[in-house]
């Protein structure tokens, strides 16, 4: 059974075309499946649905093995499945990258020893821990992607969506960026315009025009 699966979706924003016109996909464990399509197709939108930032006019999200329809059940869905956003200014909101990273765990239940513990893991494992005591607002577009995606991963999410994460950063942290997604377990839905980055992590690709997903042959 697919861990995602959106089926026959329909969107449009309030006032407007329909932009989503029947999507569908699936994701299962293992996958790493890149999104492209031109401007505007509604690739963004398409993330937001899938974790109930958005609801659709019509069609079906199913998540982790549930049909999900009420804030409640997506409530669930965004503890099990994290959302690094196209804009990193949608998703730092505290004073310091240390208060940023530690805010998600806390919110889970963690003491406050235990979120500073995965605060310095998770660091660590990117190789911020020199951003940790950081005014978050001062950091440089490409420090706050990668602060970005930390403060997912300090949630330990069991799946990812990525909205355009190489945007801002230099080669050589787009590099290091490849490698902790192939080193992630965590299946993924990744989306992006750099087909040399989609190459190098996606397992399948799709393509978003006219409102449908397609099969895209070229990651
Ligand atoms: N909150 C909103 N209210 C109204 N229209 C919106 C809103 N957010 C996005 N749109 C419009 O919906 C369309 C799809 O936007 P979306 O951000 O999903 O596209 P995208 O495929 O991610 O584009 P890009 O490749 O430029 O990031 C665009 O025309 C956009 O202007």
């Amino acid at each position: 059974m697919p861990l995602f699966e959106l089926a026959d979706i329909r969107f449009g924003y309030p006032g407007q075309a329909l932009i989503l016109r029947g999507a569908s996909l699936a994701l299962h464990e293992g996958q790493r499946l890149s999104i492209t399509g031109p401007n505007g197709a509604g690739k963004s939108t398409l993330l937001r649905i899938m974790v109930g930032l958005l609801r659709p006019d019509a069609g079906r999200v199913v998540a982790f093995g549930k049909p999900r329809r009420t804030e409640a059940e997506f409530h669930e869905v965004r503890r099990r499945a994290g959302l690094v956003f196209q804009d990193p200014d949608d998703q730092l909101f505290c004073p310091t990258v240390a208060e940023d990273i530690a805010f998600g765990p806390l919110n889970l239940g963690k003491t406050r020893a235990e979120a500073v513990a995965i605060v310095d893991r998770t660091l660590d494992r990117l190789d911020l821990m020199h951003l940790r005591d950081r005014i978050t607002y001062k950091l440089s577009g490409g420090e706050k992607r990668l602060v970005t995606l930390a403060t997912v991963l300090a949630m330990e999410p069991e799946v990812l969506l990525l909205d355009e994460p190489t945007n801002a950063l230099d080669e050589a942290n787009e590099a290091r960026l490849v490698e902790i997604l192939q080193s992630l377990p965590q299946p993924m839905v990744l989306v992006s315009h750099d087909a040399r980055f989609r190459a190098k992590i996606a397992s399948e690709s799709l393509r978003l025009a006219d409102g449908v997903l397609a099969p895209d042959p070229a990651p």
